[in-house]
């Protein structure tokens, strides 16, 4: 049973030469519970996507979409304060830059003290600093943080990039959502830093029940517990499914063209020769019409001009005329 459903959700923006799908029928559904990886290249609307998901809309946008549910809430179908209270109350995000949410001025725990929501604190003013003051050292305990005192003492900046990051899901998750979104969380992280954060993220879904949607754009950065993962494109869904099947067996062209990339990137050859994309990713003014990676696909053919419509296999949807199974000369 997915917790959020999203299915054929359009995002459409005005430009110089009219308006342009930014995301074009994407689907999404994410369990209860799930860390599900959403992979795309730099432009391909994954930031849109989040805000769609967390109602942080521009009025100018046109939003349309067959289903864009979180739980029970049909969430196009909410008023801007009916939204922001599903929001404010289900939902998270973190970011790359961990001191997107840090005040460099204060110090850490003063900042996580004011992330606890008042309604969980009890009795009078001196019983409630208390309160609070339990309520921070738990939430460290939570993000695998042991010397509480001394993090607690400090000014961001004097935390490692890790420490900091781990403060922030910390104050991220302080009301318990029930989604976090994580954008990029680990880029750019020391190998050992980058698996902490991992486990800590797993921890936080497996044994905790968060629903975790992980946005990256590299192939080299899903966490080993991700159960799911989706690979966006120009804001076209071109693959989704299990995410160690995905990996081990692509149906989508642009799959396995990322897959080459990210073994390239860790400087391991792959087992076959897999291609790679020629040609560079079309501005927002220049979308292709039909399957927008027809321009750079090794096995694009005239169909391609027309969008494909999802199809699935064991568990695998891709949007593809010619998916890898399917065509001898893809061998
Ligand atoms: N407010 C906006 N107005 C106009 N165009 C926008 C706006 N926000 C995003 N875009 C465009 O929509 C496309 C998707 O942007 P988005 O930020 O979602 O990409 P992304 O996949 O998150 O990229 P990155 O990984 O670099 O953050 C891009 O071409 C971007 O320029």
């Amino acid at each position: 049973m997915s917790i959020l459903d999203i299915r054929n959700l359009t995002i459409e923006l005005e430009t110089e030469n009219g308006p342009v799908r930014v995301l074009d029928r994407f689907n999404l559904q994410l369990a209860e519970g799930e860390i599900h990886t959403l992979v795309g290249e730099s432009g391909s609307g994954k930031s849109l996507l989040a805000k769609a998901i967390l109602g942080f809309i521009n009025p100018r946008w046109k939003i349309t979409a067959d289903r864009l549910w979180w739980r029970h809430y049909d969430l196009l179908a909410l008023n801007n304060a009916q939204r922001r209270i599903v929001t404010g109350r289900d939902m998270a995000m973190i970011f790359q830059d961990p001191s997107t949410y840090l005040d460099p001025n204060d110090k850490v725990g003063a900042q996580l003290r004011e992330t606890i929501p008042v309604g969980d604190l009890t009795g009078i003013y001196l019983k409630r600093r208390a309160d609070r003051q339990t309520r921070a050292e738990r939430l460290l305990h939570r993000v695998g943080i042991k010397d509480t005192k001394e993090v607690m003492e400090s000014y961001p900046h004097e935390l490692s990039e890790g420490l900091a990051q781990k403060i922030s899901i910390a104050m991220a998750i302080a009301h318990n959502p029930k989604l976090l979104i994580a954008d990029e969380p680990t880029t750019a992280m020391e190998p050992n830093t980058r698996s902490q954060i991992y486990r800590l993220l797993a921890k936080l879904s497996g044994g905790q029940g968060m629903s975790i949607l992980m946005i990256t754009q590299d192939l080299t950065a899903v966490v080993p517990e991700s159960q799911h993962i989706s690979l966006i494109y120009c804001g076209q869904l071109m693959e989704s499914g299990p995410t160690e099947q995905v990996m081990q067996s692509p149906l989508h062209p642009y799959t396995e063209a990322m897959l080459s990339m990210s073994l390239f990137s860790q400087n391991k050859a792959p087992q076959t020769r897999l291609p790679t994309l020629s040609g560079a990713i079309p501005t927002l003014q220049h979308m292709p019409i039909g399957c927008r990676l027809g321009p750079r696909c090794p096995y694009a053919r005239s169909a391609c001009v027309v969008k494909p419509e999802l199809a699935r296999k064991q568990q695998q949807d891709y949007s593809c005329h010619y998916p890898l199974w399917e065509d001898p000369e893809h061998d």
